[in-house]
């Protein structure tokens, strides 16, 4: 019989519970038992589900309140000095490290001022995971104040009936995935395996006494270039972990081609290994024959990274192919990776198009998937099943829905020139001063605003029709004066207008596109309880009208101060949508950098000529390997980001921002943009601001965190200011924030802009 499995089920509830319970924890409306039992109502919700779907192998410890490498970290103990000394509970540590915390402090508590561990993107997923950050000091042991999750979660579905099997990240990834702390510089994390393994060790005997008869572990880091002492690590790690007084490890890898890589796992003592085939269907024969004669085949084939129904009739086929190699006892049916990165349920979309949603399956239909997927290749009848998805299979693909010549012609006059901007910085710099005059240390911040209460209710009336048009535009409106009167007051020099009528940087500009469908209720976790519901490129796309002149001419139109136009960048809009999968991404960034490049010169012609592209996402979306896929990645985003943009006046300036992760300053300097912002204050990092300071163009690197609700004063932008100066000259230095500030609230915006604003005024007086 061939078994059909998982690799993980998101945890955000259908409707978004987790978060709801979260924030409520966090802003003291609701306690820490509230929380947890919301926590097992969820994780048992989902077993029951997987159990129902008929899921053979299901895991647990999937779970989370925030983030699973987080998890792991407290359960490890790899926890800096700096947040143990308040004493709190676990879970606020959890939570501390994960977010920051600042508390004044009462009659019984000490104040709490933290800062967050640094986020990072989960490989080329959006994702974010906490990075473990090691120490000197660090001394790795379970850490039992909160229990022993994997442990404890694998008992509570046992309880209930299900056997589960349990998911962590292995060791080797784990570290490597790590960083050192600013105090132990010199650490290389790799060097801290021979302590950790004992502690993986007695985590995995303590899972085989509660009766686990296989763990899951992740070694995701398999699929990227592995220096060759890192490959070497496994076989002797392994070698430690594995035993009798353990379960059976399956070790699995995700997101790529593993054969690099192979060298690493062949003949390690594991019961078997699970694949990422959707992504790469050609290391079967590899794989394959790396495996020794007993060990299993978790066949990765229905896409834990996408929405499209998986095409039976050639999920089959691989299927088949893998169990001619290695017979039936021997394979696995799964998903490509955990199911975390799709939404949960088409079942809650009420309002999509019929023909179009019957092309679309997401984590709750991806159950039944690998099912009828393990069950064809069992041998039972699933005829029906088959016969139902060759239809819509076939729906989407002779459906006119997908293809618009126009576009398609357009796209085909892309070409140097369309692509680069009339002359080159230099000469533009000096119509920009002289059009703009703004001071050194020019202020200003990355677009959003806090997203209050208020915005969402009116925008919610507004989407049920409670509002009309005018109605809902006042109200906007008067969204917007608030925000640049606030920016007004505290001397901000460039403006923005808050984006207050978007609901998402992406979703926003999807909902307005031809050839985009969005959700009602598709969430998937990008970090914490922050959610995101990206929309689903269905088609070719274009641009109708309009989509955001009419907000940023009204922001100009009540100020002397220059105002910003926002826009998401093509890649962005690509990244954070579930693209198409039958035509190239490249084709689908070049349709949007057109799109874009005509609101681009709409905003112009209104009046607004400093416009801000923004491209997040261009990071996470770099090919996970070097080589061709990755040089011709970074050309065409490039190129997309630059079809954009290059369309305008010389002294129009066009700003870009990046944050979430490390981007190669050279990536940045392709995009040719005359001022870019970068997430930068959880860095420290000297040697990458080094990079930019023979880059004639004009870079402002983030002062402050805006995913913590701290407070930053003025002397700590003072000092972090200094810091930047001396590898990074005064004249073209920007002041700004991380990013957006539409996750804060407005009582730490204030208080952070004004002492920022203040900082800036303090150099000037200075230079
Ligand atoms: C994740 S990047 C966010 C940029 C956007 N303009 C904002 O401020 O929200
Ligand atoms: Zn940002």
């Amino acid at each position: 019989m061939v078994q059909s499995s998982i690799l993980g089920f998101p945890r955000i509830g259908g409707q978004r519970e987790l978060k709801k319970v979260t924030e409520s924890y966090w802003q003291g409306k609701v306690g820490v038992n509230d929380l947890l039992s919301k926590g097992k109502e969820l994780r048992s919700h989902n077993w029951k589900l997987q159990k129902e779907a008929g899921v053979d192998v299901i895991p647990s410890n999937d779970f989370s309140y925030y983030d699973q490498v987080l998890d792991l970290s407290l359960l490890f103990n790899v926890i800096p000095d700096r947040y143990t000394k308040f004493e709190l509970a676990p879970i606020d540590v959890l939570f501390a490290m994960g977010r920051g915390l600042q508390r004044k402090a009462t009659d019984s508590t000490p104040a709490v001022d933290v800062t967050a561990l640094e986020m990072v993107k989960w490989f080329d997923s959006n994702y974010h995971y906490v990075r473990p950050t090691f120490s000197h000091s660090t001394e790795f042991k379970l850490n039992t104040e909160a229990g022993l999750k994997p442990v404890d979660e694998y008992l509570e579905a046992k309880a209930l009936g299900i056997e589960t099997r349990p998911v962590i990240v292995g060791p080797i990834s784990y570290l490597y995935l790590g960083k050192a702390d600013k105090d132990s510089l010199d650490l290389d994390p790799i060097s801290l395996l021979d302590k950790i393994l004992p502690v993986y060790k007695q985590l995995l005997a303590k899972l085989k006494e509660a009766g686990a008869k296989e763990v899951q572990i992740d070694e995701p880091i398999l699929v990227l270039d592995l220096p060759k002492e890192i490959q070497a690590k496994y076989a002797d790690a392994y070698k430690a972990l594995a035993g009798s007084d353990v379960p059976e490890i399956v070790l699995a890898t995700y997101f790529g081609d593993v054969r690099p890589n192979l060298s690493a796992i062949k003949g390690l003592p594991v019961s078997g290994f699970h694949f990422d085939f959707a992504r790469v269907p050609e290391q079967l024969d590899e794989v394959v024959a790396a495996l020794g004669d007993k060990q299993t085949l978790s066949v990765g084939i229905v896409d834990g990274r996408n929405i499209w129904k998986t095409d039976y009739s050639k999920a089959s086929a691989f299927v088949a192919k893998a169990i001619e190699k290695v017979g039936k006892d021997r394979v696995v049916v799964s998903t490509s990776s955990s199911l975390l990165h799709t939404p949960v349920d088409l079942q809650n979309e009420k309002k999509l198009d019929a023909t179009i949603k019957d092309w679309f399956s997401f984590a709750t239909q991806k159950l039944d998937e690998v099912v009828v997927l393990a069950k064809n290749a069992s041998g039972e009848d699933v005829s029906k099943e088959l016969a139902a998805n060759a239809q819509s299979i076939k729906s989407r693909q002779e459906s006119s829905i997908t293809t618009n010549p126009k576009v398609q012609e357009r796209l085909a006059t892309v070409n140097e020139s369309l692509s680069t901007r009339k002359v080159p910085f230099a000469e533009r710099l000096p119509s920009q001063q002289t059009k703009y005059n703004l001071p050194l240390f020019p202020t200003t911040t990355i677009g959003s605003f806090p997203q209050t209460k208020d915005i969402r209710i009116n925008r919610n009336k507004y989407t049920k029709g409670e509002l009309t048009a005018e109605q809902y535009e006042e109200f906007i409106n008067k969204e917007i004066e608030t925000v640049v009167r606030f920016q007004e007051e505290i001397g901000l020099d460039v403006l923005v207008h808050g984006e207050p009528e978007r609901n998402d940087m992406v979703q926003y500009f999807g909902e307005q596109l031809e050839g985009y469908a969005f959700t009602t209720n598709g969430w998937v976790q990008s970090y914490g309880s922050r959610y995101v519901r990206p929309p689903i490129v269905v088609g070719d796309v274009s641009r109708p009208k309009a989509m955001t002149v009419k907000e940023s001419v009204y922001a100009q139109s009540i100020t002397d101060k220059p105002m910003k136009g926002m826009l998401t960048g093509p890649v962005t809009c690509l990244r954070w949508s579930f693209p198409r999968d039958d035509v190239s991404q490249k084709v689908q960034a070049l349709q949007l950098g057109l799109a874009l490049r005509d609101e681009v010169q709409d905003l112009e012609k209104a009046g607004i000529t400093v416009i801000q592209v923004d491209e997040p996402a261009i990071r996470e979306g770099l090919p996970l390997r070097s080589g061709k896929e990755r040089s011709d990645y970074l050309n065409w985003a490039a190129q997309s980001f630059r079809v954009a943009t290059s369309g305008v006046e010389n002294d129009t300036q066009i700003h870009s921002h990046f944050c979430y992760s490390d981007l190669d300053p050279n990536h940045i300097k392709a995009l040719d943009a005359d001022v870019v912002s970068i997430e930068f204050s959880k860095k420290d990092d000297a040697n990458y601001i080094q990079e930019f300071s023979n880059y004639p163009n004009h870079i402002g690197l983030g002062l402050f965190d805006i995913h913590s609700p701290r407070i930053p004063s003025k002397e700590e932008f003072i000092s972090r200011i200094e810091e930047i100066l001396k590898v990074y000259p005064a004249n073209k230095f920007w002041v700004n924030p991380d990013c957006g500030l539409k996750t804060r609230g407005w009582e730490e915006t204030k208080a952070s802009l004004t002492n920022m604003v203040d900082a800036a005024k303090h150099f000037r007086g200075k230079y």
